[in-house]
């Protein structure tokens, strides 16, 4: 089975609700539903230029070469003052201009000092003819109605979102609640003691700072390889969590706690066409999916990439892939399956490979590459799949 047929067999809608935060902590969450202008932007008529606010007989005036009387100032966020008929008013950009103004006229048009008083009139020259009637003027609702849709449901609120609600006055906002995953570590080789051959446990600290890195909540547990101890962790931790990512236990040796504690019963084990991670497991405990990552630190973390994360984003992997250009030797493809090997995009976009596939070479690439099975490969020019990870992710 190819990782894409995997990936779309694990598929399933997890729990949605909402939760609502001030914007100044929204960053990066998930709108919860689209959110629509409360009121037009902008909410009322605005002077897109520093210059003067002319009535309609003032322009007429103004075409002539004639003087037109300036009556009054308005900065930006000072109350509009009203134009005599004739006359023609200073306006800021950002200042909301008067009712009767027919165009705003920018200063270099005019003979006036760009800064200073208020001169007692101006004369104007090089005015367009016609003058389109309102004229840098930007009218109520010109960049946005109320009721416009301005963020949408299911999109990552960024930056530009968070101004764009702020421009609308927005304070809150309905984000999607974080999913919660709980996470088993196995292995009696990760268990504190002595005397006994131990190694650090890696896929802890690294799937937990995957999953936090991308705003999932992370429910840590580890387990020995005891099957009755496994259980016991698991279902301590399945009313807590939308999804459960246990790590290890899952090949074919003689102590596989987690085949042995959940095979046949909630959770079924193959073989995925990958390397490296290819031994995977999913199923389902007390309505809780599972997912069951190999414990080799790179098929664990490549699993993340390619099963987790999909699922946990409501997508397949076949959708996740971006196209680079390939940079490097020729790589054959593996008689088992697809090779996925770390890789850098270059400054220019190209991928380049790295030249092992340990985790440590994927902790300093930044996109896994995706090499198609025997009799495929790719060589140097070739169009190529990757999957973008994310900065040091
Ligand atoms: N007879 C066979 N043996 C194996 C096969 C096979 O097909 N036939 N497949 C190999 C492949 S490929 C993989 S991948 C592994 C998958 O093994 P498990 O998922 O059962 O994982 P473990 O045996 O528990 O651990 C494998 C390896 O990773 C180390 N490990 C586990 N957890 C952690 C951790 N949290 N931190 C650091 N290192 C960890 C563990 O010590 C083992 O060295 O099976 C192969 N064998
Ligand atoms: O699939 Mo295993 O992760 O090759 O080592």
């Amino acid at each position: 089975m190819e990782p894409e047929d995997y990936s779309r067999l694990i598929a399933r809608d997890l729990p949605a609700s909402a939760e609502t935060v001030p914007l100044a902590e929204a960053v990066g969450r998930i709108l919860a539903r689209d959110v629509p202008a409360p009121a037009p932007i902008p909410g009322f008529a605005t002077s897109a230029m520093d210059g003067f606010a002319l009535d309609a007989p003032a322009l007429d005036r103004a075409r002539t070469g004639e003087p037109v009387p300036v009556a009054g100032d308005i900065p930006a966020g000072h109350a509009p003052v009203p134009i005599p008929s004739g006359c023609a008013v200073r306006v800021m950009t950002g200042a909301e201009v008067p009712d009767s103004a027919a165009a705003v006229v920018p200063v270099e048009l005019t003979d006036a000092e760009r800064t200073g008083v208020v001169p007692a009139s101006i004369t104007v020259t090089g005015l367009p003819d016609p003058v389109v009637p309102g004229w840098n003027i930007r009218d109520v609702g010109e960049d946005t109605a109320a009721g416009d849709v301005v963020v949408l449901g299911g999109q990552r609120l960024g930056a530009a979102g968070i101004g764009t609600l702020a421009m609308l006055g927005i304070e809150a906002v309905d984000v999607a609640r974080p999913l919660r995953v709980g996470l088993v570590v196995t292995g009696d080789e990760l268990q504190p003691g002595e005397g006994a051959p131990r190694i650090p446990n890696s896929n802890l600290p690294m799937l937990a700072s995957a999953l936090g890195s991308h705003g999932f909540t992370v429910l840590p547990a580890t387990s020995s390889d005891d099957p009755v101890e496994f259980l016991a962790v698991l279902d301590d931790l399945l009313p807590e969590v939308d999804l459960v990512i246990t790590t290890g236990g899952i090949s074919a040796g003689a102590y596989e706690v987690v085949r042995a504690a959940l095979e046949g019963e909630c959770s079924e084990f193959l073989r995925v066409g990958q390397r490296p991670g290819g031994p995977q497991g999913h199923g389902e405990r007390a309505g809780t999916p599972l997912l069951h990552f190999p414990g080799t630190p790179a098929g664990a973390y490549l699993s993340f990439h390619l099963f987790a994360l999909p699922l946990l984003t409501g997508t397949v992997l076949a959708q996740r892939w971006r196209r680079g250009l390939y940079e490097g030797p020729a790589l054959q493809g593996h008689r088992r399956g697809v090779s996925l090997v770390p890789a850098t995009i270059a400054v220019d976009g190209r991928v380049v490979p790295a030249a092992r596939a340990r985790l440590r070479d994927f902790a300093g690439a930044d996109a896994i590459l995706r090499v198609p099975a025997a009799p495929g490969g790719i060589a140097d020019g070739d169009g190529v799949d990757i999957l973008p990870t994310g900065p040091g992710i």
